[in-house]
C-alpha cells in the first residue's frame, strides 16, 4: 500500500488543543433509566491506535457513537477533532472515518462503483496534501479486493463484504478512523493483511479508535489499551503496562533432574540465577512468564464487576502509574 499523503495536514478543519484529537470527561449514557457510562474519561492523541476492550454491553459502541456524533449523549464533555460531535458539520464529518459494526447493505452496487460514488462526497474536502478521495483502484488493492471490484457486493463472502466496510471508512482519507469489530468475520490472513493497513494508516498519522473482542489484536495494534467495564475505563496503557500493573509477579517453572517446579516472584531474574547457581545443570525446562493480557483483562473486568471498589482502586492505580 502506498499512501504518500500527510493526512493530518491542509485537511481544513480547525486544529484540536495540540496533539490531542479525542478528549472525553465523565461521559455518561443512560438508556431507559440503565446507566450504561457512568463517568468515562480518556484522551486519544494524533496518529495513535487505541483499541477499546469491554465485556458484551460495556457500552464499547455507545462510546464510539457518541464520539462520532450518532449518538447524543446524556452527560460529560467531548471533543472531537476540536469540535463538540453533537454539532459537527459536514467539514468535520469529512475529516472521520467510520466502520460500523452492523453492515448496511447496498447489494446491487458493484464494489468498484460504491466506492467511487462514496469516494465523489470526499472530493471538495481534497487539498494539496490530502487528495480525497482516495484512488479507486488503489484503495481496492489496499484492501484485496482487487479480484472482486467489478462484483456485486450481494455477492460478497462476509469476510470480503468486510473488506469492503473497511474500504468505505477509508475512502475519504481521514484524520480520525472508527472502527468497531473491525476482523469480526475476517480469515487470518485477511486480519493479517488489515493489521498491516492499519498500521500503515498510523504511520501516516490517522488517529484509530477501535474495538474488538480478539486480544491478540489488541496487543498486535494497540499503541495504548483502555478497558471499559462497568461503566468506566478500569485501565488505560500500553499492553505491557497493563500486564505489569495487574500483577508484578512472574512465574518461573522448571524441573529439576526431570521433577516440575513452579515459584511466584517479584524479582525473576535474581531468582534464576539463584537458582542456576544452586542446581546448575540439574536445571531444565526453564520458563518465565509475566500475566498475559488475558489475565489482567480477565481479572480487571471480574473486579470491577463484583465491585468492592475494585474499579476505582484499579483506575487510580493505573492513573498514577500513567503519568
Ligand atoms: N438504543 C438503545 N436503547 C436502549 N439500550 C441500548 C441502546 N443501545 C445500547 N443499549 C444498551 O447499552 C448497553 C451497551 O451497549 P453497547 O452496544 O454500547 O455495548 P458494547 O460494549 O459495544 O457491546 P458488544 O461488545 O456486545 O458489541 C447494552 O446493555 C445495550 O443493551
Amino acid at each position: 500500500m502506498t499512501t504518500a499523503h500527510a493526512l493530518s495536514e491542509g485537511s481544513g478543519g480547525p486544529p484540536g488543543q495540540g496533539d490531542t484529537v479525542i478528549d472525553v470527561r465523565d461521559l455518561r449514557m443512560r438508556y431507559r433509566g440503565q446507566d450504561v457510562l457512568k463517568g468515562v474519561s480518556f484522551a486519544c492523541r494524533r496518529g495513535e491506535v487505541v483499541v477499546l476492550l469491554g465485556p458484551n454491553g460495556a457500552g464499547k459502541t455507545t462510546t464510539i457513537e457518541v464520539l462520532e456524533g450518532f449518538r447524543m449523549r446524556s452527560a460529560g464533555e467531548v471533543t472531537v477533532l476540536g469540535a463538540d460531535p453533537a454539532r459537527g458539520d459536514e467539514r468535520w464529518r469529512a475529516r472521520l472515518g467510520i466502520v460500523l459494526q452492523s453492515w448496511r447493505d447496498h447489494g446491487k452496487w458493484r464494489v468498484r462503483e460504491l466506492l467511487s460514488h462514496l469516494g465523489s462526497y470526499y472530493a471538495p474536502y481534497s487539498t494539496d496534501l490530502v487528495r480525497r478521495p482516495w484512488d479507486v483502484d488503489e484503495l481496492v488493492a489496499a484492501v484485496g479486493l482487487t479480484e472482486h471490484a467489478g462484483k456485486r457486493v450481494g455477492t460478497l463472502s462476509g469476510g470480503q463484504r468486510r473488506r469492503l466496510d473497511v474500504a468505505v471508512g477509508i475512502v475519504g482519507r481521514p484524520e480520525l478512523l472508527f472502527l468497531d469489530e473491525p476482523t469480526a468475520g475476517l480469515d487470518p490472513e485477511a486480519r493479517n493483511e488489515f493489521h498491516g493497513l492499519v498500521r500503515g494508516l498510523a504511520d501516516e498519522n490517522t488517529t484509530i479508535l477501535m474495538t474488538t473482542h480478539d486480544l491478540a489484536e489488541a496487543e498486535k495494534l494497540a499503541d495504548r489499551i483502555l478497558i471499559l467495564a462497568a461503566g468506566r475505563i478500569v485501565a488505560d496503557g500500553t499492553a505491557a503496562e497493563l500486564s505489569r500493573r495487574a500483577s508484578a509477579e512472574a512465574t518461573v517453572r522448571w524441573t529439576r533432574d526431570g521433577l516440575p517446579f513452579a515459584e511466584a516472584t517479584t524479582e525473576p531474574t535474581r531468582f534464576v540465577r539463584r537458582l542456576f547457581e544452586e542446581h546448575g545443570d540439574a536445571i531444565g525446562g526453564l520458563e518465565v512468564r509475566r500475566a498475559s493480557l488475558e489475565d489482567t483483562y480477565l481479572s480487571m473486568v471480574r473486579e470491577s464487576e463484583t465491585g468492592h471498589g475494585a474499579d476505582e482502586r484499579v483506575a487510580h492505580a493505573f492513573e498514577k502509574g500513567a503519568s
